[in-house]
């Protein structure tokens, strides 16, 4: 009997203009509870306005498109149901995930805003078990050590890593990882990317990457959807993902993507630590 997986996000005849720039034309996927997709294509495809769609922080236009996170429609031609996508959906992003001048425990105690009464959140007034909580989360994306540093003062990859303990204790269902390693060197680039493997793994979390690193969708993801002038383009197993095959798909615009030195020699394992050394676009940023 083949084993049925339940649908964590289905997006359906998705369109977005800006202007003369159609942002998003006609975009439809469907992702499984668990699974790890990543969503590579040149700059200006469309990634980051499908990743506002589904966050729920923009509508598509006229009375196409819909968005359904875990069954409960979050938008359908034009109108939007915030609801669906609070406290399910959460999203990092390149930078700027934390409050720099608080503690790091603090921020990924924020995760449990909207799950506990305003007046305590406002207060920070968090309890013993929601701080061991936070604690956790921080000791299992591996940096329990920095919990009383400010966040300001953590290196990109421990800023991302918080952000993904605070998902966790939020309780997401769905994370959506917005470059989040553009702008990383690549061992801190692998220890994000491992994170969100195991959490994906283990806690049967949907997690769309974004990425420019065609390499790191092949080792760390089994299906990748690419995205090319606001359509996906392909949507299949990430060991399709030759260079050649890349270059027919974007053109010149394949230059964007950071593509991998060479095809794979067979299937990408998910679950490998990666020991290959990858092209970043951008090298290590200085740490914050
Ligand atoms: N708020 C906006 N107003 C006007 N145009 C926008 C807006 N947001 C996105 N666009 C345009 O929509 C297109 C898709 O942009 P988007 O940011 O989604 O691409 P992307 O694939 O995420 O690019 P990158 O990899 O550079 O982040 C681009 O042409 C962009 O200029």
């Amino acid at each position: 009997m083949t084993e049925i997986t339940p649908i964590a996000l289905s997006v359906t005849n998705l369109s977005k203009r800006y202007g003369e720039t159609r942002a998003l034309n006609g975009v439809s996927l469907m992702l499984e509870q668990g699974e790890m997709v990543a969503l590579i294509g040149a700059s200006g495809s469309g990634k980051s306005t499908l990743i506002r769609h589904i966050a729920g922080l923009e509508i598509g236009d006229g009375d196409s498109g819909r968005v359904e996170i875990l069954g409960a429609v979050s938008q359908a031609g034009g109108r939007m149901n915030r609801e669906a996508a609070r406290g399910r959906v959460a999203v990092i992003f390149q930078q700027f995930n934390l409050v720099g001048r608080l503690s790091v425990l603090t921020n990924v105690l924020i995760g449990h805003l909207g799950r506990i009464p305003r007046w305590r959140g406002t207060l920070g007034l968090f309890n013993r078990h929601e701080k061991d909580k936070a604690q956790a989360a921080l000791a299992r994306v591996g940096i329990p050590q920095v919990a009383a540093q400010r966040a300001s003062t953590l290196s990109g990859g421990q800023q991302q890593r918080a952000a993904i303990a605070r998902t966790l204790v939020q309780e997401a269902r769905i994370l959506i990882a917005d470059e989040p390693i553009s702008a990383l060197d690549p061992s801190a680039a692998r220890r994000v990317m491992d994170v969100l493997a195991a959490i994906s793994r283990e806690d049967a979390i949907t997690v769309l990457v974004s990425l420019h690193q065609v390499e790191y969708a092949r080792r760390y993801c089994r299906r990748t959807i690419a995205m090319r002038d606001g359509a996906i383009v392909y949507d299949g197993p990430s060991t399709a993902l030759s260079n050649d095959f890349l270059a027919e798909l974007y053109g010149a615009a394949s230059e964007e993507l950071v593509l991998p030195d060479a095809a794979p020699s067979g299937p990408a394992d998910p679950m490998a630590p990666s020991g290959v050394e990858l092209h970043t676009r951008q090298t290590a940023l200085a740490t914050v």
